[in-house]
């Protein structure tokens, strides 16, 4: 029956229908267990559809407690006013929406204080620092461990509400893929048994790489096929790869043996710790943490949002600059001869900043190479003064007599030719004067970004220096005001394949964070 059969204007209907909606982001409420402080959900679209909106209820309220020690939820529902289901539409069933969000726990009105909690997180102690006379630890664990494998599913309730397109990881209790995965718990010790409470976490995950070492079977499967298909090809058999290669190599005691990447899955640091470098200490203690093994070749991290590339930046470059000399002493060489500056495309990238130092210290801290090569961009920039940031100077090109200028010239040549290799799909599709322009508005954003950072990293460096904290590579990071200063898109994937040049995916998007063109 429509509204003009009923007899009932569309214009009620709708009043009736915004009187009995509620925004689902402004009715649910998380509560952590010991704290007087709440937070609200970033996003319910996955829960709740894309209007973010739950009808038949009045004075709504979806409250998600959470225990402190291991995020276990209870969940509790009450309203007003219901709208009576005989009147044709049905209310939002909210249980039924968050069934597959919330483990089934939070909805068996278990008094979270009723069972014993742990007195020590599960798995092995990687990191502790200080903050504010407060104590936090960092436990890693592999999934499989009873503990953590509940803890991770506990987590994983947030995944969908914090992080933009995060989706939630089930690999506990699976042989393979449980020894893959690693949980990193950030608990903050408030000094007496079972007084942990968890106030972040990440997950990490290893993952096949092409070889990097003698290996018969590996390289007669390089050899069998392209590096890129066999790539696919190991990728899309996803979980078989290791004991495939386990059984064919019979001298690798563990699959975790051969030779991997880890990848940084997900990342959240509970709402009302964040901003006060949380995040950066959880994240010094991951990448020390995953890349100690030997056949761990490379850290990576899947689809890193704009908050958490700024984190990780600001992290990698203080580590750099503070522990390799040899990251510090790289220098953009002006000293090249014109043979080698005659063709576009043959840009002497390797011998602008000499590749063989670039690929040593690569290698050494096991950093992705695009982050490594923005990371290197980044520290070459740091002694070109902002004065000479500016492409009005470059008239006169490597002939420049001011040697900033020159050293700026060379270095944007440098850029530029990276930013063409990473978007050239792009920047194929539009023709010469287009090209040229979309390839200097990329450059631009990049270099505002770059020195953005650079402020951040001196700004911390100083603080670093004036708290003397010695051990903590990345502590002491102030609450500021965030300020989104960097509009180009810069993603990184596995192997870099990314857009940068600012497409953005729409709603609905499954990596939701960052543009890609594939
Ligand atoms: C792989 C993934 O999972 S990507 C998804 C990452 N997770 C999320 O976005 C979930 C919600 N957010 C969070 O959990 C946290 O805010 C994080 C992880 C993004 C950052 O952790 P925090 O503890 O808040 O960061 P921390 O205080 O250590 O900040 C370190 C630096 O990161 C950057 N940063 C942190 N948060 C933001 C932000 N919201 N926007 C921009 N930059 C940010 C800043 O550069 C900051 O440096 P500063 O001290 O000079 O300001």
């Amino acid at each position: 029956m429509d509204a003009e059969d009923s007899g009932v204007d569309s214009e009620t209907i709708e009043e009736q229908v915004a009187e009995w909606s509620s925004n689902s982001n402004e009715c649910l409420t998380f509560h952590l267990e010991g704290h007087d402080e709440t937070f609200k959900p970033a996003f319910t679209y996955p829960i709740f559809g894309e209007e973010e909106s739950i009808f038949g209820y009045q004075g709504l309220a979806i409250d998600v407690r959470l225990r402190n020690f291991d995020l276990q939820p209870k969940l509790e529902v009450t309203w007003d006013e219901k709208f009576p289901s005989s009147a044709g539409v049905e209310p939002t069933d909210i249980k039924a929406a968050l069934e597959d969000f919330l483990p089934e726990c939070a909805f068996a009105g278990i008094d979270l204080t009723e069972s014993d909690v742990p007195t020590q997180p599960p798995g092995e102690l990687t990191h502790s620092y200080t903050k504010d006379g407060g104590k936090y630890e960092v436990w890693v664990s592999d999934v499989n461990e009873g503990l953590a494998g509940r803890i991770l599913a506990n987590a994983q309730a947030l995944v969908p509400m914090f992080i933009e397109g995060g989706t939630i990881v089930d690999a506990a209790g699976d042989k393979t893929q449980g020894a893959r995965w690693k949980l990193h718990l950030l608990y903050e010790c408030r000094g007496t048994t079972a007084s942990y409470s968890l106030i972040g976490f990440g997950t990490s995950y290893r993952i096949f790489t092409l070889p990097d070492r003698k290996d018969p079977l590996l390289e007669h499967m390089a050899l069998l096929q392209s590096p890129e298909k066999m790539r696919q090809q190991l990728l899309s058999r996803g979980a078989d790869v290791f004991p495939t290669l386990l059984n064919d190599s019979p001298h690798l005691e563990s699959f975790l043996d051969t030779p991997s990447r880890e990848r940084i899955s997900q990342f959240l640091i509970l709402p009302p710790y964040q901003g006060s470098s949380h995040g950066s200490q959880l994240y010094h203690a991951m990448y020390t943490h995953l890349t100690i093994s030997p056949s761990v070749l490379e850290l990576t991290v899947e689809d890193p949002n704009e908050a958490f590339d700024d984190l990780r930046d600001l992290s990698d470059l203080l580590r750099l600059r503070k522990t390799s000399p040899e990251f510090c002493a790289l220098r953009v060489n002006t000293n090249i001869h014109s043979d080698h500056l005659k063709s576009t495309a043959h840009i002497p990238t390797h011998l602008i900043v000499p590749l063989d130092v670039r690929e040593r210290i690569r290698k050494e801290t096991k950093l992705q190479s695009r982050q490594f090569d923005r990371l290197v961009e980044i520290q070459t920039l740091s002694f070109i003064p902002p004065t000479h940031r500016s492409k009005a100077r470059l008239t006169k090109k490597e002939h420049s007599t001011n040697e900033q200028d020159k050293t700026y010239w060379f270095w944007r040549l440098y850029v530029k030719q990276r930013l063409y290799i990473f978007n050239r799909d792009v920047l194929i599709q539009v023709e010469g004067d287009e090209r040229a322009k979309a390839l200097d508005s990329a450059f631009e954003s990049v270099v505002q970004g770059y020195s953005a950072m650079l402020e951040r990293v001196l700004k911390a460096e100083e603080r670093l220096q004036r708290d003397g904290e010695e051990g903590n590579v990345n502590g002491g990071a102030a609450v500021e005001k965030r300020v989104r200063k960097r509009k180009v898109v810069e993603e990184d994937d596995e192997d870099g394949e990314d857009e940068e040049m600012g497409m953005e995916n729409g709603p609905g998007k499954t990596n939701g964070k960052k543009a890609r063109v594939e």
